[in-house]
């Protein structure tokens, strides 16, 4: 018999819908209570620390979930990837992140060619660039160092990045390393993002990244062209080779551009956007601002992070757990979201980055509708991600986490904070503070209160339903030991391959992104329409009734912008 295209289609999966409901009987109040259980859900790799005891899962739900991977041929799947098989294979690509944060003397493959040395080769021309930039014998136009940096992009060019920056901000060595120095990134195309990016900033000083795989989309390539304008009008346009360059996988393109192709970093197809961070995509603006040392650490640990995945046991296996337990809220018990609740400020971007997926890394990677053979999925695949630091969250939305909707959490804590304070007088700190919520807030949601504990502590009957918690919401904590380079890169891997784990299990495509395609083009429409009506003064033509009447009402209020308008650039 021929092997089923869905997984949905295999014993594993049959099992595991039939153990629901035994699961479902069972409270997480008493899953908790059983030592053994709690001790084997304890998992540990390179100090970072996985406690997945507060999910709804036995013993014997982890042994059915690991049968559920050997029948989504996972070990293969990783395996596939790892040896740059085309498993995008809508794109027919290559996905091979991994090999941007291997050592020297790797060998990774790509079309038969080793790829490591290509990744080496422009990692070594960064640190020399952004050595020279920082040290001020790589200057502007008018012989002035360049101290600030704009980096322009838009989703994986911008996020992951945005994230690692915010989250080393903080951090001792990074911040020696970046002392007088500024990164800032430029991402929407509203105007408004380009006032804020350049105010305060002197173009003498700056120097502008353009990032982009592709070079083409419409959001970029705009602001790209205003900050040229923005350095041309101050400096004369000769002054753009020495203020702008570009990361991309299109060096024919950041020519055209005007950008000199020595000023170009390069990576490639097989690197998808949103998993480009540790490409020249993150690494150029983040080595221009801490370092390239301080981003080495970074790559570091990431590939820590790449070995274990590639050769830990399942039972072991970080990010494999946590894909195959997200499958199982998702698919089995239905929990369409997951709150990603890091109790940290410095992780303030995190959340963002994976929605992208998760933040981009997730939703464009799972928000899929169709097995990876193009068969409509008869289940449910990808999570809706979301989330703030803790205790900002606990102020907001945990309400509705613990009385509301069940939405499994992942708290992820920190043991040593870099900038600890300690009060004269207080013996628990300002850290320990943040992290006794940590703490406690997986039990509230885990145990929650009955109504007889309400009863016993005197509460009034007509507030008895108002103050219980039902409890039985699963939840797992990530402890990881700092947040120096080193272990923002491995949180990054543990999430980037935990997104790989639920695709492969889904039997998706999670290295494609067509779903975001529709918009842009429909977007292409509007801007022609936009175009004929302001130069031709054309009618509005071709769209529904909702958007011709928006269109005609925003043209006829905007009557009086010319149709060859003089350059004008943000006054703040
Ligand atoms: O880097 P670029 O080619 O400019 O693309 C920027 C972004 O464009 C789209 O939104 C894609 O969905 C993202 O995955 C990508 O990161």
């Amino acid at each position: 018999m021929a092997s089923p295209t869905l997984i949905s289609d295999t014993e594993a999966w049959k099992d595991l819908k039939a153990h629901v409901e035994e699961i479902k009987k069972t409270h997480l109040r008493d899953l908790m209570s059983d030592a053994d259980r709690c001790k084997s859900m304890m998992v540990e790799f390179d100090e970072v620390l996985l406690d997945y005891s507060r999910q709804r899962v036995t013993l014997k739900t982890m042994d059915k979930l690991f049968k559920l991977a050997e029948a989504a041929h996972l070990k293969e799947k990783i395996e596939r990837m790892y040896s740059g098989e085309h498993i995008n294979s809508t794109e027919n690509r290559p996905v091979l992140h991994v090999a941007l944060r291997a050592s020297r003397d790797y060998v990774m493959l790509s079309d038969g060619k080793n790829v490591v040395p290509e990744v080496w080769k422009v990692l070594d021309k960064i640190q020399e660039f952004s050595e020279r930039v920082r040290n001020g014998s790589w200057v502007g136009a008018t012989g002035k160092a360049l101290k600030d940096v704009v980096a322009i992009g838009i989703g994986g060019s911008f996020l992951g990045p945005l994230f690692v920056h915010t989250a080393l901000q903080t951090d001792p060595e990074a911040i020696n390393s970046a002392r007088g120095r500024q990164l800032r990134f430029l991402a929407n195309v509203d105007p408004i993002d380009v006032a804020r990016n350049i105010t305060g900033l002197n173009p003498e000083t700056t120097l502008v990244v353009v990032v982009s795989k592709t070079f083409t989309t419409a959001e970029t390539m705009l602001n790209a062209r205003t900050l040229r304008e923005w350095i041309s009008a101050a400096l004369g346009p000769s002054a753009v080779a020495k203020h702008m360059v570009a990361v991309s996988t299109n060096l024919t393109l950041v020519e055209k551009f005007g950008i000199d192709p020595n000023n170009a970093f390069a990576f490639w197809d097989w690197v998808g956007g949103r998993y480009s961070v540790c490409s020249a995509v993150g690494v150029l603006p983040l080595s221009l601002q801490y370092g390239f040392s301080v981003v080495k650490e970074f790559l570091m640990g990431a590939s820590y992070i790449d070995q274990h995945f590639f050769t830990a046991p399942y039972e072991e296996n970080i990010p494999v757990l946590l894909g195959l337990l997200s499958v199982w809220n998702v698919s089995f018990l239905g929990h369409p979201a997951r709150a990603i609740l890091p109790y940290s400020q410095a992780l303030e971007k995190f959340a963002p980055h994976i929605q992208q997926a998760s933040i981009q890394v997730s939703m464009e990677s799972n928000g899929k509708g169709v097995s990876i053979d193009g068969v409509p999925l008869p289940f449910e695949a990808g999570e809706i991600d979301f989330g703030e630091p803790g205790t900002n969250g606990q102020h907001s939305f945990y309400q509705l986490i613990h009385q509301g909707r069940v939405i499994p959490c992942d708290f992820i804590g920190i043991v040593r904070s870099q900038q600890p304070v300690y009060l004269k007088g207080e013996v628990v700190s300002n850290h320990d503070e943040l992290m006794s919520n940590f703490f406690a807030q997986p039990d509230a949601l885990a145990y929650g209160k009955t109504p007889e504990q309400l009863h016993k502590e005197n509460v009034p009957p007509h507030l008895i339903p108002h103050k219980t918690f039902s409890g039985n919401r699963p939840s797992l904590s990530l402890l990881l030991p700092s947040l120096n380079a080193y272990n923002i890169g491995q949180l990054l891997a543990i999430y980037e391959h935990r997104i790989a784990v639920e695709g492969f299990i889904w039997g998706i495509n999670s290295f494609d992104q067509w779903g975001v395609e529709l918009g842009k083009s429909l977007a292409t429409q509007v801007r022609k329409q936009l175009n004929a009506s302001r130069t031709k003064g054309e009618p509005v033509e071709g769209f529904n009734f909702s958007t011709t009447t928006l269109l005609t009402r925003y043209l006829k209020a905007t009557a009086d912008i010319p149709s060859d308008p003089p350059t004008l650039l943000p006054r703040i």
